[in-house]
């Protein structure tokens, strides 16, 4: 085989534009705004949370405590908002801003606050007046792209991140409604909750993402659920987000210094919050044996056959509520596979490509890169492998593992593969190839 030294340009621990590229900045510039070199940036908490969960009753809540902090807020709908025209006086700014699609360069449609939220976050800043911005994102929002926006550059190279700084990400949760939510397989658009006809995105992807970006999770409305089912849904939230300080609640009462000047958030940082980027990291979450809540991960340097993975993709997994991962089919070699289930909801698609498979002129040559990949990689098979990471309730980690073991191809069907196209049925839906590969 090819020997080749190992390069990459992500964080390395995973091939070509793997996951956690996930954030890459939609293009926008402003030319109009300037950004004048600030101090004391104006520390910034973003609000998320599926419609109903709690967020504007959190937003009142915060300005009913403000005691001396001079709070400025910018929310999505004012309509639906309401809030007592008295708690926004001169101590207090409301700011409305509209949503609109954008399409991540990683193919997902995003809900992202309207380009001026970088003018308004700025004009805010520049106003000097206040010690603190509270950003309402609309309940079909996922956190990301809100904290992609103070990364974004102007045609100077200026970033809103120069004048303010996002201090706490919370994502409110619905104890009532989160476990039915998270079983469910509609579409937003199937509850009318979509924001335009290209939005495809699922309910359990929304709320998923929400909690696993946040630093702070308030399981709000315990007071309509037992004290055995907070408890749960406390240990299920953190095997997904391990990081996160949850908070319960009643109507979002909360200390507003959990919420507000924490300095817990790190867009590098957030990346890796969740459960399953552990797990993959080699980073075990500890188990909570009391409510069986597990996770495990499943590695092997042997490529699946498609047929059989097809079937088991398809195929029950009792009691998993989080699987993420990366797979090797035999079939398509070049390419890095992504699994992703939630709930009931499973997704495949590419992800990029095995470092083993990349052309030399398309290695870039980040030294720190190259050594990480290097720790990975197989005289065989290059970097190529299975990585799968199951969190579960009651799951039957050596009923999974055998039946992964089952897909893995044998020698004979490894060579059908390389002998010739169509000698190995492939079911999976076609990817595509990188024209450089092609
Ligand atoms: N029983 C109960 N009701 C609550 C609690 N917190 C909020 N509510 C109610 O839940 C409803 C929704 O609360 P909101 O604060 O408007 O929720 P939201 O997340 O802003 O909703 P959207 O703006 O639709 O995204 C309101 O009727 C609140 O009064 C709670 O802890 N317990």
């Amino acid at each position: 085989m090819r020997v080749q030294s190992p390069a990459g340009g992500g964080d390395g621990s995973f091939p070509a534009s793997a996951a956690r590229s996930r954030a890459r900045s939609p293009a926008h510039s402003d030319p109009h705004l300037h950004f004048p070199q600030m101090s004391e940036k104006l520390p910034v908490t973003v609000l998320s949370g599926y419609l109903g969960a709690g967020k504007t009753t959190l937003l009142q809540h915060i300005l009913h405590n403000a005691e001396d902090r001079r709070i400025a807020v910018i929310v999505n709908d004012m309509a639906e908002v309401n809030i007592d025209a008295a708690l926004v006086d001169e101590q207090s700014d409301l700011v409305q801003t509209e949503e609109s699609l954008v399409e991540m360069s990683n193919g997902c449609i995003c809900c992202t606050m309207r380009e001026d939220l970088l003018a308004e976050v700025k004009a805010l800043a520049d106003d000097g007046r206040f010690d603190h911005l509270v950003i309402e994102s609309s309940g079909i929002s996922e956190p990301m792209p809100v904290a992609v926006t103070f990364d974004l550059s102007d045609e100077f190279g200026h970033t809103l991140s120069e004048i303010a700084k996002i201090d706490t990400m919370v994502t409110v949760v619905d104890a009532h409604r989160f476990t039915e939510d998270f079983n469910s397989t509609d579409l937003l658009a199937d509850r009318g909750q979509e924001t335009g006809p290209d939005d495809e995105r699922t309910l359990v992807d929304l709320l998923v993402d929400q909690v696993e970006f946040a630093n702070v999770i308030l399981i709000n409305k315990t007071d309509l659920v037992s004290d055995e089912q907070v408890q749960f849904l406390t240990h299920v939230l953190r095997t997904l987000n391990p990081e996160a300080t949850l908070v319960p609640t009643q109507h979002s009462e909360v200390d507003l210094g959990a919420i507000m000047g924490t300095e817990a958030f790190d867009f590098e940082a957030a990346q890796n919050m969740p459960g399953w980027v552990k797990e993959l990291d080699g980073e075990h979450v500890p188990e909570t044996a009391e409510y069986g809540i597990t996770s495990f991960t499943y590695q092997a340097r042997k490529p699946f056959h498609p047929r059989r993975f097809w079937d088991f993709f398809q195929g029950r997994w009792p009691g998993v509520v989080r699987a993420k991962g990366f797979f090797w089919l035999g079939t398509r070699d070049a390419m890095v596979g992504e699994l992703s289930q939630a709930g009931r909801m499973r997704d495949q698609r590419p992800t990029g490509y095995w470092w083993a498979a990349l052309p030399d002129e398309e290695w870039p040559d980040d030294p720190q890169t190259r050594a990480l990949i290097a720790d990975r990689w197989d005289e065989e098979y290059g970097d190529r492998r299975q990585e799968l990471v199951f969190i579960g309730v009651d799951m039957d980690e050596a009923e999974l593992r055998d039946r992964l073991d089952a897909c893995r191809m044998t020698v004979e069907e490894e060579q059908a593969c390389l002998d010739g196209e169509g000698a190995v049925a492939d079911p999976f839906p076609t990817w595509g190839t990188h024209p450089s590969l092609a």
